[in-house]
């Protein structure tokens, strides 16, 4: 299997995991029966949906296209299209020609929209309830939900302001705890700590991080008193993207007899509970009112309340607010928190790039000891500089995505458009699907040299004045067109933040004490998970060196 194929491999790993499971005939089954009671259920109403079907065509059809030989001329004879689209079936054309996307997915959402697919996760991944009703708030309300998620996230000053609220620094300096009496923080609570001594722990670094980056993101939008109220948080979201969501997205229906999805589920029906009573406690604070336990709503973001004076304009119930609102605490963690994991992984474990990172983020993460001897401890911190002054930092950051994350734009054509791709012209009809999985492009050896190799200074180019920066290029991490990410600006700058600060503050090593080894990967929700976790000691940097 060549690198593309590898790629795109991962893609199809959600079905081949399903289908390599003991369980695997009673799973097909079952996906087939969804998709007869998707099909059922579409005829009775005016809700568009998604088909269940797609995600796995996409997944196929990315390995039979990336392996080329008999896969590629299989999938070209399937097919109904020529050039750059793929597919078999007349609903859903697949577009891989990274020359053409650009122009077209950049047509207005009145023509190609990502509402419909939002409106399939919503309710199929994230548990809405899909009536009709809300099928039409849901439209009305979209534009203004997201408005308010774009001003902070997407917005470069109010993303760097928001991870400076957050004391990274601060924060950092506990990332963990090494005496055995001591409170456990939440994020070190499934990272499975061991003591070795009174300077030293060995602890699980992706569950570690991915919990570190939660509680760094997650008070940011709802306030810290959500995150200190509802107790099981992290290990809801995480059982919930870990077992429920890729089975859900494949039409899996939520009864079916699969442990892992009923412990999904189950965390999803907590997360929309406590999502509801803090819409709730918003409501009475936009209000006036007592709030409930008295609740410290100071720091809840504008996201937040915006989105609850949206969500009451469109006449949306307190519980249908938490439901909906799951679809924005996921996508908030869902990629990020892992990307880190992934991103400091292969900084420690890349021969000499953890010096050269230390010494290109030193004047913007300075350090100082209170008394001689102490411990000295960051005492600047400047994200914007991070993001504007460190190429290598930034760089290594968009090869970690090129090697991790897997994203796909999907859009569903409202208006008839054509479609000039890969030196043909298609007519695409209205009320059909488009999709494009960037993923396949990453591991494309013209773009990228030697693609199964992680290169840290990748992406790192010339401007005119010769200073040297770090470019995505036609790396697609976020999307394209008008469904891109809403979250792109703080995501990226929320993981050179704490990427950064861990390399300026902490040493660590393989805890079985053999060379650094990153481990497999399996797909994942839109980021891939590791096949296992990575055991590290963790110290304190030594300043002897
Ligand atoms: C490393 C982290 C992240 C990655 C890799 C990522 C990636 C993506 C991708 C690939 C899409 C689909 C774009 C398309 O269809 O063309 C997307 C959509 C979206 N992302 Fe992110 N994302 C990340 C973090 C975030 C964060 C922090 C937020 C903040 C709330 C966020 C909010 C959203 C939203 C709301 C959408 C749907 C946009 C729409 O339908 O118009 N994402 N993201």
């Amino acid at each position: 299997m060549n690198a593309t194929t590898e790629a795109a491999a991962t893609q199809l790993g959600l079905v081949a995991r399903a289908s390599s499971h003991p369980y695997a005939t009673a799973l097909l089954v079952l996906i087939a029966s969804a998709l007869l009671l998707n099909a059922v259920s579409r005829k009775a109403s005016k809700q568009v949906n998604l088909p269940a079907w797609v995600p796995i065509e996409i997944a196929l059809t990315s390995v039979l296209v990336a392996s080329g030989g008999l896969g590629l001329r299989l999938c070209s004879m399937l097919r109904r299209r020529t050039g750059a689209l793929f597919g078999v079936t007349s609903k859903h054309s697949i577009l891989l020609d990274i020359k053409g996307q650009d122009r077209f997915f950049a047509a207005p959402s009145s023509s190609l929209s990502g509402h419909m697919r939002d409106w399939t996760m919503t309710t199929r991944v994230f548990g809405m309830d899909a009536t009709d009703e809300l099928f039409d708030k849901a439209n009305a309300s979209s534009k203004g939900l997201y408005v308010a998620v774009e001003r902070l996230f997407v917005n470069d000053a109010a993303s760097t302001a928001a991870i400076l609220r957050a004391d990274v620094p601060g924060k950092i300096a506990r990332l963990a705890t090494f005496s055995p009496d001591a409170k456990l923080q939440k994020w070190e609570l499934s990272a499975q700590r061991r003591i070795i001594d009174d300077k030293a722990v060995e602890v699980s670094l992706a569950k570690l991080l991915r919990d570190f980056g939660a509680c760094i993101a997650i008070p940011l939008l709802y306030g810290q008193d959500f995150v200190d109220r509802y107790e099981t948080i992290l290990s809801d979201l995480w059982s919930f993207d870990n077992d429920a969501f890729p089975l859900l997205i494949i039409g899996v229906p939520k009864w079916a007899p699969i442990k892992g999805l009923r412990e999904g589920v189950a965390a999803r029906s907590r997360m929309h509970k406590e999502l509801e009573g803090l819409y709730r406690r918003i409501t009475q604070y936009q209000n006036g009112e007592p709030v409930d336990f008295d609740a410290d709503m100071s720091d809840v973001s504008a996201v937040a309340l915006e989105r609850n004076k949206v969500y009451i304009e469109h006449g949306y119930s307190v519980h249908h607010r938490g439901q909906s609102d799951l679809g924005i605490f996921w996508a908030q963690n869902g990629n990020t928190q892992p990307l880190l994991f992934w991103f400091i992984g292969y900084v420690y474990s890349t021969p000499g790039l953890l010096d050269s990172i230390r010494k290109e983020v030193a004047p913007y993460v300075q350090l100082a000891a209170a008394n001689p001897g102490d411990e000295p401890e960051i005492t600047s911190y400047d994200p914007a500089g991070l993001s504007r002054d460190c190429p290598l930092l930034k760089s290594a950051l968009f090869e970690t995505f090129r090697l991790t994350s897997e994203p796909t734009s999907i859009r569903y054509l409202n208006r008839p458009l054509t479609l000039h791709a890969g030196g043909h012209t298609h007519d695409l009809k209205a009320g059909t699907w488009l999709s494009a999985p960037h993923a396949v492009a990453q591991y494309d050896p013209e773009l990228y040299p030697d693609p199964t190799k992680f290169d840290p200074a990748r992406f790192i180019e010339e401007d005119e004045s010769g200073r040297r920066i770090a470019r995505y290029g036609k790396l697609k991490p976020w999307g394209l067109g008008t469904g891109i990410c809403k979250g792109r600006t703080f995501a990226e700058k929320e993981i050179l933040a704490i990427g950064a600060a861990i390399v300026t503050l902490w040493d660590m090593e393989p805890a079985d004490g053999a060379a650094w080894k990153m481990p497999g990967t399996i797909p994942g929700t839109g980021v891939k998970k590791p096949t296992e976790d990575m055991r590290v000691i963790l110290r304190k940097r030594s300043w002897a060196a």
